[in-house]
């Protein structure tokens, strides 16, 4: 991948049907892009999709492709997974995972937390080796369970955290679901600065209109970066003189909020 994992602050699904949002979608400024071959193709047009996704790859991209196959079992898996070998491709994105996966295919996997056992097998699914990232997936994910929709994401914050909690504990990369309405930009404000708050790196997003205000919510803030190198500078001046702890604002610092400040800072330029 060119960009950074952890820069992953907005991904952008582009149905694989769609000549014309696969041509914008290399230059929306979106972070990354998946490609998709499930859910948003009817399965009439899986075939259409795969040769739209074929012709899109010819030339290069500015940004990381992820490809979304079709789940193992479904009749199209194994021709998506043929296409994928011969793609240039930053990764595959696979759906509806309920264990490790199991793919022959010397790329990167990121899968799809969204149904119950998904959720349930989160920790074993982060674990695996070839596994780079989780992507929650609250649409069925929210079926699946019975929820009702809510702003607050109230039915499904467990399952939103266990994939945090099961990315993280494994060094992999949480990406949060998307949200549905592309006409309601207050709504996805707050979804993203909710998955901030839990602890997801980035959103995915299925509208041009979603990356901005998703990379600005993910991004660094100039006041975040200016308090960390306050942060940072009261450490330095503590440790000179000869103090193993420091107070901030009022508050205590230790070792990792200098650590965090430092990452902080860096990735705002340093
Ligand atoms: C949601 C949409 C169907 C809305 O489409 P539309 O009404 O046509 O949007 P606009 O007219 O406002 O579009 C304006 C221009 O932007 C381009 N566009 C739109 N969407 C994209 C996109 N995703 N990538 C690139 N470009 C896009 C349009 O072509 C317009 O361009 P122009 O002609 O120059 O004006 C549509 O946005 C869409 O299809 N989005 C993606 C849907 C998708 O991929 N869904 C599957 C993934 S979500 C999912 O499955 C979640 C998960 O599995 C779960 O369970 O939760
Ligand atoms: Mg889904």
């Amino acid at each position: 991948m060119t960009a950074k994992p952890r820069h992953l602050r907005s991904v952008l699904y582009v149905p694989g049907d769609n000549p014309r949002a696969l041509d914008k979608a290399r230059t929306l400024g979106a972070d990354a892009v998946i490609l998709d071959l499930e859910d948003a193709v009817a399965p009439e047009h899986k075939a259409a999709a795969r040769e739209g996704v074929r012709a899109a790859l010819a030339s290069p991209w500015p940004i990381p492709v992820l490809l979304r196959v079709n789940a193992p079992g479904t009749p199209w898996h194994a021709d998506d997974l043929a296409l994928a070998r011969t793609l240039l491709l930053a990764g595959v994105v696979l759906p509806k995972g309920e264990a490790p996966p199991s793919l022959d295919l010397p790329l990167p996997v990121w899968t799809m937390i969204e149904t119950p056992l998904g959720v349930l097998n989160a920790p074993a699914i982060a674990a695996a080796p070839a596994v780079a990232g989780l992507i929650a997936g609250t649409n069925d994910l929210a079926r699946a369970l019975r929820t009702r929709p809510h702003p607050s994401r109230e039915g499904l914050l467990h399952a939103l955290s266990a994939v945090v909690l099961a990315a993280r504990a494994h060094g992999k990369v949480p990406l949060d679901a998307v949200f549905n309405n592309v006409r309601d930009p207050d709504g996805f404000a707050q979804e993203c600065e909710q998955g901030r708050t839990l602890g997801f790196a980035g959103k995915t997003v299925i509208h041009p209109s979603q990356i901005d205000p998703a990379n600005a919510a993910y991004g660094v803030r100039p006041e975040a970066a200016q308090r960390a190198r306050a942060l940072l500078a009261t450490w330095d001046a503590a440790r000179a003189a000869g103090q193993s702890i420091a107070t901030f604002e009022g508050a205590l610092i230790e070792q990792m909020h200098v650590d965090e400040a430092r990452e902080l800072a860096e990735e705002d330029g340093g």
